[in-house]
């Protein structure tokens, strides 16, 4: 990257809208602006908005358009800016991009706008990611999450952190320089205390990435059940479509089927499934097997059983075969069709597993669907957004941490054991490097060029 050089590129969506906008970042952008501009903007107050004309070398007016001035360090990227909104069409935006390379541009790379300001210092790392999620943000828990990140979330605290351990451990390396007088410049009760609290904060940040994790990409719930229990009569009704096929055939639902939902601001993948049995032909059996997959990737199963035709002895059977790790929701479809006293026989009969819900309803029952909507979430989520105040959604700080705390692990073990101080630098040092690596200020080209090639071109 070469960040002498003047970046152009369409920072809105490719191809219709009524007005697009090209962004122009470096030491040149508001002089070859001015150059294609039927106005010099060299003299413009920063963040002021100017109307006028772009000309083309043969003096056609290829648009009429509007341009922010972004003046010094005053930009999202810390570099003078000028962003042109001009009108929408594929010709005039190319026109444009065509006069400012001709005048001195390049193209910008996918995310180069956003490493820019990361090299500058208006974003560290993680900040600069958080700037990716929010795009992709398709919910409101995704969108805050992100949000929170991009303001400066947990950067903030993992700086300080930071910062208390580097005092820390160079007081430590001194020590080891006056090796022969045998100082203790650093105390270790209150070095172990530090190594204490940063270990207790990373373990909180990795353990809410399961959460985050899901937040961004959407909880898997899948339906699980013998054939006929009304798994995809469940998910038409939840996604008040008739996106399943349903019939009183057994093994009507051969392939999964994927969709999502938003229950109170979440997004939930919902996977209906094959109905689980003997099967009687090689397409169904691989129907099976897709589902024992999705089983295994889901976070939440919910089961369900026909509650007029299924014994409770074949529920309990099948339920004990579930994956005891899963978040479990037991649902007992044709609630229409039961007397109390079948409903009485199945509350009692049935071997609960701790903490689940066993819910009848009848598959097209309004009530009832918002019923299943909020046991779903509140058995995936319940209250862990206020168990965890910062949320990690990235694997790749959830990578940094977890080898961050294992670092401090062993600091605090060499501590307890009373080891030599450079085995303790040594594994302090470790663990900065681990949390520089989150924050940015530990980096290397190949950590840059994967994160911002992911970026789309223009931001
Ligand atoms: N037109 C436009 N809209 C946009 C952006 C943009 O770059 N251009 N953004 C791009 O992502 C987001 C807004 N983010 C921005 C962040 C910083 C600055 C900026 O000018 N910062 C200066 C001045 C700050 C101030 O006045 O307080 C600075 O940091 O010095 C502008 C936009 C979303 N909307
Ligand atoms: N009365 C009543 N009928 C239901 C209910 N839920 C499902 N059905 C009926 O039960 C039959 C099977 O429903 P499906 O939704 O296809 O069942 P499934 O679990 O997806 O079945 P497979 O895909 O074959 O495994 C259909 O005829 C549905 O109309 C319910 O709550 N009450
Ligand atoms: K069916
Ligand atoms: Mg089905």
């Amino acid at each position: 990257m070469n960040s002498s050089e003047t970046i152009c590129a369409l920072s809105t969506a490719n191809g219709m809208g009524a007005i697009a906008v090209i962004r122009v970042s470096g030491e040149e952008a508001i002089a070859i602006t001015s150059s294609i501009f039927s106005k010099s903007l060299i003299d413009a107050p920063s963040h002021t908005a100017h109307f006028g004309t772009i000309v083309n070398a043969e003096g056609r007016i290829i648009d009429e358009v509007l341009i922010n001035v972004f003046q010094g360090k005053k930009s999202f990227t810390g570099e003078p800016t000028t962003e042109i909104a001009c009108h929408g069409s594929v010709f005039i935006q190319q026109q444009i991009i065509q006069l400012l390379l001709e005048n001195g541009c390049r193209m910008a790379n996918p995310g180069e706008f956003s490493m820019r300001a990361f090299f500058n210092g208006k974003m560290d790392l993680s900040q600069t990611e958080a700037i990716a999620d929010l795009i992709a943000s398709q919910s409101s828990k995704a969108h805050e999450v992100a949000m929170q990140q991009m303001r400066g979330g947990f950067s903030n605290e993992l700086k300080g952190l930071r910062e208390e351990l580097i005092n820390f451990a160079s007081l430590v390396e001194l020590e080891l320089d006056f090796a022969e007088e045998d100082v203790e410049f650093a105390d270790r009760s209150q070095l172990k205390a530090l190594v204490e609290k940063c270990l207790k904060y990373t373990n909180k940040l990795a353990s809410s990435f399961s959460l985050g994790n899901a937040i961004k990409n959407g909880f898997p719930v899948a339906f699980v059940g013998r054939p006929n229990a009304g798994k995809s009569t469940l998910l038409n009704g939840l996604l008040q479509e008739e996106r399943a096929i349903v019939s009183d055939i057994p093994g009507t639902t051969r392939d999964t089927i994927e969709e999502t939902i938003n229950i109170e601001g979440v997004s939930f993948r919902l996977i209906d499934t094959a109905g689980i049995r003997e099967a009687s032909d090689e397409i169904e059996r691989i129907g099976i097997e897709r589902t024992h997959q999705k089983i295994e990737q889901a976070n939440t199963v919910v089961y369900l059983f026909d509650a007029l035709n299924t014994s409770v002895e074949e529920v309990n059977k099948d339920i004990a075969l579930l994956p005891a790790a899963k978040h479990l929701l037991v649902v007992a479809t044709k609630n229409d069709k039961i007397d109390d006293a079948t409903r009485e026989h199945i509350t009692t009969n049935i071997v609960k597993r701790e903490g689940v819900e066993l819910h009848f309803i009848y598959g097209k029952d309004e009530q009832d669907l918002e019923k299943v909507k909020s046991a779903i979430y509140e058995i995936s989520i319940g209250d862990s957004f206020d168990e965890h105040s910062t949320i990690v959604t990235n694997a790749r700080h959830y990578d940094n941490l977890i080898k961050a705390s294992s670092d401090l692990e062993k600091a605090k073990e060499g501590l307890e054991t009373g080891i030599t101080g450079d085995f303790v630098a040594m594994d302090i040092r470790q663990a900065l490097y681990h949390l520089g690596q989150i924050t940015g200020e530990i980096s290397t080209d190949d950590l840059l060029g994967n994160i911002f090639a992911n970026f789309c071109i223009g931001k």
